[in-house]
């Protein structure tokens, strides 16, 4: 009893952190709104990072989520923010409340994961950083909910189900807002922004790991211009 007295306070402070966090939050939302889409980019090598971001924003995404699977990915994220720092920069694949605190040292605007850390969320939460956990059940939107969260990320979306199972499980949550992620490109993004509770749409279409170890920079620029054109 006390120990379930003890989760309920808990929660209960972290929704009002939520709350604080709102200001914050609501511009990397409007950013979101605004760029409908989010390069998903793993980066190997720190060097590749300004020029890849580079061509993100000359293609006209300034957007871009630095995932956390390789050891290169602090310093990129933090090359990124020092040399673009009009950029929206994000932190993907953030499993652990250290890589949260590393994100976080490194710039980043916003924190997303593919599944719902309660530790990771919190962590954010407690450093006033927006987080967007990824969620896949009702019962992960409902953990989500019950830390004052209510912009989550689809993941893996495609292989999920796709618009229709987004249609599905958002039904009973319209309070809840989406960023799905997973399988999306220029064929099936559309559909996921015709829906109203679609914040934006993440994928690594436009910038593939290949490209990005072959410096293809030109090819990113072109493929990242292409993307624009299809969700204007
Ligand atoms: O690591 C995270 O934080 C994630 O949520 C997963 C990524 O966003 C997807 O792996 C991108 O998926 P693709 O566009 O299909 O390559």
């Amino acid at each position: 009893m006390n120990h379930l007295r003890t989760t309920n306070t808990s929660n209960e402070t972290l929704r009002t952190m939520a709350t604080t966090l709102a200001s914050t939050d609501a511009t990397v939302l409007a950013r979101l709104r605004q760029t409908k889409i989010v390069p998903v980019i793993v980066i190997n090598d720190a060097e590749d990072a300004v020029p890849l971001a580079a061509a993100l924003t000359e293609g006209g995404l300034a957007c871009a989520e630095v995932t956390f699977r390789t050891k290169a990915a602090g310093e990129a994220l933090r090359r990124i923010c020092a040399e673009n720092p009009d950029m929206l920069a994000g932190a993907g694949t953030v499993l652990t409340p250290q890589q949260a605190a590393d994100a976080k040292a490194a710039g980043a605007h916003f924190i997303v994961a593919p599944g719902f850390s309660p530790a990771v969320v919190d962590y954010c939460l407690e450093h006033d950083i927006p987080v967007y956990p990824g969620v896949c059940t009702p019962t992960d939107v409902e953990a989500a909910l019950a830390k004052g969260l209510k912009t989550l990320k689809f993941f893996p979306a495609e292989p999920a189900g796709g618009v229709n199972y987004l249609k599905a499980i958002s039904a009973p949550y319209n309070m809840v807002e989406f960023m799905p992620t997973g399988g999306i490109n220029a064929s099936n993004i559309g559909a996921y922004l015709a829906m109203k509770n679609v914040v934006a749409c993440g994928g690594s279409w436009m910038a593939p790991n290949d490209w990005i170890a072959a410096k293809a920079f030109d090819r990113i620029r072109e493929a990242t211009r292409q993307a624009v054109e299809v969700v204007r």
